[in-house]
């Protein structure tokens, strides 16, 4: 299913659970503005070549938009779109003073140099620079980018505006990034983890896990739910997938990776079908890569009691459904990755305060509200005795909704 028409699908059935207002919902779904450029660059063989960039900011009723960019082939304006507005339910699932926002480049980032990735990321922070801003809409990383393209569009940015490290989150530590920033997903998605199996009388330790996606997010929470005695039992990335009934060592991965190594050519777990990864037999079921992964294909199969959604949108509605039938329990991606942002928010203060926060307060804070966040949405579940996806949407939902009739806007 298109993945726009899956997140407002969810947004709506949430809408209806706190009978809003028909004009309301209307005006809660409709994004504040598309912004779609062309982006043409030199390339290092002389050529030119041609890029479509969007950035989408959904809603601000609450404070400046924020969200990643996305650099991936796959990237259009309906996908924009559908993440745009998940951000703007899970800056307030969170409670943080944001509105939600995405952006992202159709390329394929790994066929480009890193030069030719510069100047792609300055081109694109050319056309929209006098769009964003840190009390506008501040872009953080997402697939495909990192610390460094944020440094590029920091730089580029700043030319226009002067130094302005506020701008973006998830920078260089050098260039006013916050500590914690680059695990922080994964931290949170480990955070959300803990709260849900505390619910079933349950911890991290002793159980098995599979994790789609060994970037950012997935390598962040393999190494945090490893540390704590959870047993990665396969494990996959766009290179193939590996398992290991035994437990894959996970810090002996990181290491071949970091020496530049592929995840399938890892010597410590066997290969394994990339197609299987997601129905393996397991406890938890982690994805931390595409969208809509679980579908009405794959979900019958899906064997995980837990579903712990790192990725954004990866189970389509069909395979909600089918999997909540099964009583599979889906931690919903509004909450369950909401750590990113959340950091996110923490490097924002701290640029704003030119101060800076050791990590074990970012770790701390960072816990506090996925905790929070947790009795929130439950508190939602009990009232409208609904899923975990419909108590955060409804939690989110109700907090945009209440701050945009405060200000007037639903007429
Ligand atoms: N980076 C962040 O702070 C946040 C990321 N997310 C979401 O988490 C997910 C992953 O993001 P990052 O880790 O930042 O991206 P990344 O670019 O660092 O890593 C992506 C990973 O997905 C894998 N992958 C790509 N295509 C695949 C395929 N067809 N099958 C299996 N694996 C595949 C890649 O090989 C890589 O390991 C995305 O859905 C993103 O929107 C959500 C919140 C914050
Ligand atoms: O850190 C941020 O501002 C945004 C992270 C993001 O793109 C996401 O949560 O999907």
């Amino acid at each position: 299913m298109n993945s726009l028409v899956a997140t407002s699908r969810n947004f709506r059935q949430a809408a209806r659970l706190l009978g809003l207002d028909a004009k309301l919902e209307k005006s809660l779904l409709i994004p504040f503005r598309e912004i779609k450029v062309e982006c043409t660059i030199p390339m290092d063989d002389g050529s030119l070549a041609s890029f479509v960039g969007f950035r989408v900011q959904h809603d601000n009723a609450r404070g400046p938009m924020k969200g990643g960019i996305r650099y991936h082939p796959e990237v259009d304006l309906d996908e924009v779109n559908a993440l745009a507005q998940l951000m703007t339910w899970k800056t307030a699932v969170a409670d943080i003073p944001y509105g939600g926002a995405k952006g992202g480049i159709g390329c394929a980032p790994g066929e480009l140099t890193k030069s030719e990735l510069e100047r792609l990321t300055r081109v694109f922070t050319q056309k929209i620079h006098d769009l964003i801003g840190i009390h506008t809409d501040v872009p953080a990383p997402d697939m495909g980018t990192n610390a460094q393209t944020m440094a590029w569009i920091l730089d580029e940015y700043s030319k226009f505006h002067g130094h302005s490290p506020a701008v973006v989150t998830g920078k260089p530590i050098d260039l006013g990034g916050s500590l914690g920033r680059d695990a922080a997903t994964g931290r949170g998605v480990v955070f959300a983890t803990e709260a849900l199996l505390a619910e079933y009388g349950k911890s991290i330790s002793g159980l098995t896990f599979v994790i789609q996606g060994f970037g950012n997010v997935g390598s962040w929470a393999a190494q945090l739910v490893h540390e704590r005695g959870g047993k990665v039992v396969a494990i996959g990335d766009a290179s193939g997938a590996l398992r290991n009934p035994n437990g894959i060592d996970i810090p002996a991965i990181i290491k071949h990776k970091g020496a530049g190594g592929v995840l399938k050519d890892f010597k410590g777990a066997d290969a394994m079908d990339a197609n299987e990864l997601l129905v393996h037999e397991c406890d938890v079921l982690m994805p931390c890569a595409l969208g809509g992964v679980l579908n009405r294909e794959n979900a019958p199969d899906v064997k995980a009691k837990y579903i712990i959604e790192a990725a954004n949108h990866p189970t389509d509605p069909d395979a909600d459904e089918i999997l909540s039938k099964k009583g599979v329990v889906i931690l919903p991606d509004i909450y369950a990755n909401a750590g990113g942002v959340t950091v996110s928010y923490f490097e924002w203060v701290q640029n704003i305060q030119g101060f800076m926060w050791e990590e074990e307060k970012v770790n701390n804070e960072l816990q506090k509200y996925m905790r929070s966040a947790f009795k929130n949405i439950k508190g939602m579940c009990r009232t409208h005795d609904c899923s975990l996806r419909m108590g955060a949407f409804t939690l989110g939902v109700n907090r945009v909704a209440r701050a945009t009739l405060l200000r007037g806007w639903e007429a």
